[in-house]
């Protein structure tokens, strides 16, 4: 088991180049398989979600390499099975992306129930609505589903509530499918834009992407293609929000700034300076910083997957602060972490109340998922004494070289294996509620 340790690092400084989205990676991937030829995806980033999506693909039959200048070849016209694993698809969320990919051409896919983060209730009823509308058939079994089609078809789809996933999973769906299908009540985040622009480039016939209307004319044939993913807009934020807890200056480059429109809006009205070019953001944390109310929203709202780390800055600005999760709201499994380290947050309801400016300690603290890891390492940066962060694999999950970045803005962090007697240590203090 590893963890990471990390030391009070107070003023962050310097320049960080952010790597491909994970969000978008997940779903360009599933939108290759599409393509009859040969599909090149660049920056497409080294996280362990992408390294189970790897070794699935492999298992079904598509041939997928990195070269040497880390660009991800994908071709999937060796597919020779459509049943994938169920253990290794329940280890992260977009496995659902098989079936938009897969369904049409083979008819069937079978596979495990989406894993991904646990905010304890993640529905796919919207998944299931859309495609059923394009006549796919689902078969529910305890540990895996079924999905058959006898031909998938456009349809008109209103969706009872936004999510990007199901709209991606649609539009994968639709691109091939007989006839057009409308998209209504879409999501407009940047990941299902980077999905139909990719898809556009094999030749999909995709418009208003970006709205909340999205129209597909299905096509016979995709073409292979050269398409590069997205800047991570939720790593950006995450170093944009170090710098606020550390009273640092931090550079994100290799962005798209408006991606970050939001998180930018936020930590602008909170007191930090902020000065964007055409591909970078900087966030200078030099001056008084004021408590603040925020609420996640879908696409272009703040997301909640910025949440738990803006929490982590929040605990450092005297006043109180209230986060409301309106897309999970029972996303808070950092906040009793956050008062180990002597933060003084209550949820109730679906909303944290922050009482901020209580410094805060190092501790033993267990991340539960991605963005709480994010969370409880910009909380150790800015605690005193040392923080040891376990959990890792989630972190993982979604940040690449998260040690070496962190460390090249001036951070004191290592990861560590752990022994048996730091083991039992972090056991006996780590309360994982
Ligand atoms: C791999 C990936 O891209 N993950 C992101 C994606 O997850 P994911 O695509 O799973 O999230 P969605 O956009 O689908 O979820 C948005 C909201 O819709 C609800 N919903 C969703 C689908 C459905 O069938 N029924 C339903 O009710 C969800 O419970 C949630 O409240 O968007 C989330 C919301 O921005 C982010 O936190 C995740 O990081
Ligand atoms: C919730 C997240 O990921 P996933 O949807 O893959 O669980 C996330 O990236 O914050």
């Amino acid at each position: 088991m590893k963890r990471i340790v990390v030391q009070p690092s107070h003023s962050l400084n310097g320049i960080v180049a952010i790597p491909g989205s994970k969000n978008s990676s997940l779903a360009l991937m599933a939108a290759a398989c599409l393509a009859d030829e040969p599909v090149i995806l660049h920056g497409i980033p080294r996280i362990t979600d992408l390294d189970v999506f790897f070794n699935i693909g492999e298992e079904i039959g598509i041939d997928i390499k990195r070269n040497d200048d880390q660009a991800v070849v994908i071709d999937s016209r060796g597919i020779h099975s459509t049943a994938i694993d169920p253990h290794k698809a329940s280890a992260f969320r977009t496995t659902y992306y098989f079936v938009g990919a897969l369904l049409g051409k083979y008819g069937n896919v079978s596979l495990g129930y989406p894993g991904g983060d646990n905010f304890v209730s993640r529905p796919i009823d919207q998944h299931i609505k859309a495609l059923e509308a394009m006549g796919a058939r689902f078969t529910f079994h305890a540990e895996y589903y079924d999905v058959e089609t006898s031909g998938l078809h456009g349809a008109d789809i209103y969706f009872d509530t936004i999510s990007s996933g199901a709209t991606i999973n649609a539009l994968l769906a639709a691109a091939r499918a007989k006839g057009k299908t409308i998209l209504r009540q879409a999501a407009r985040d940047p990941e299902v834009v980077d999905t139909a622009n990719l898809l556009i480039q094999m030749g999909a016939r995709i418009r208003g992407a970006g709205s909340d209307t999205i129209t597909i004319e299905g096509v016979q044939h995709l073409r292979g293609c050269t398409y590069t993913a997205i800047p991570d807009r939720l790593i950006a934020g995450s170093f944009l929000i170090a710098a606020g807890a550390t009273g640092g200056a931090v550079t994100v480059t290799d962005i798209i700034p408006e991606h970050l429109g939001s998180c930018i809006a936020k930590l602008s009205e909170i007191g930090l300076h902020i000065e964007s070019t055409d591909n970078s953001v900087t966030a200078f944390a030099h001056g008084k910083l004021r408590a603040t109310r925020v609420r996640t929203s879908m696409y272009p709202g703040f997301p909640t997957d910025l949440q738990q780390p803006l929490t982590a800055l929040l605990t450092q600005i005297p006043g109180r602060s209230i986060v409301a999760d309106r897309i999970y709201p029972r996303r808070f499994q950092h906040v009793a972490q956050l008062n180990r380290m002597n933060a003084d947050i209550e949820v109730r309801s679906g909303v944290a109340v922050i009482k901020g400016g209580t410094p805060l300690r190092g501790a033993f603290v267990h991340a539960s998922d991605v963005r709480a890891g994010i969370c409880l390492l910009i909380a150790g940066l800015a605690a005193e004494g040392a923080t040891s962060i376990t959990g890792i694999s989630h972190i993982e999950r979604g940040y690449e070289n998260i040690v070496e970045s962190f460390r090249s803005i001036g951070a004191t962090l290592d990861m560590q294996e752990m022994h048996e007697e730091s083991l039992n240590e972090a056991k006996s203090n780590i309360k994982f509620s």
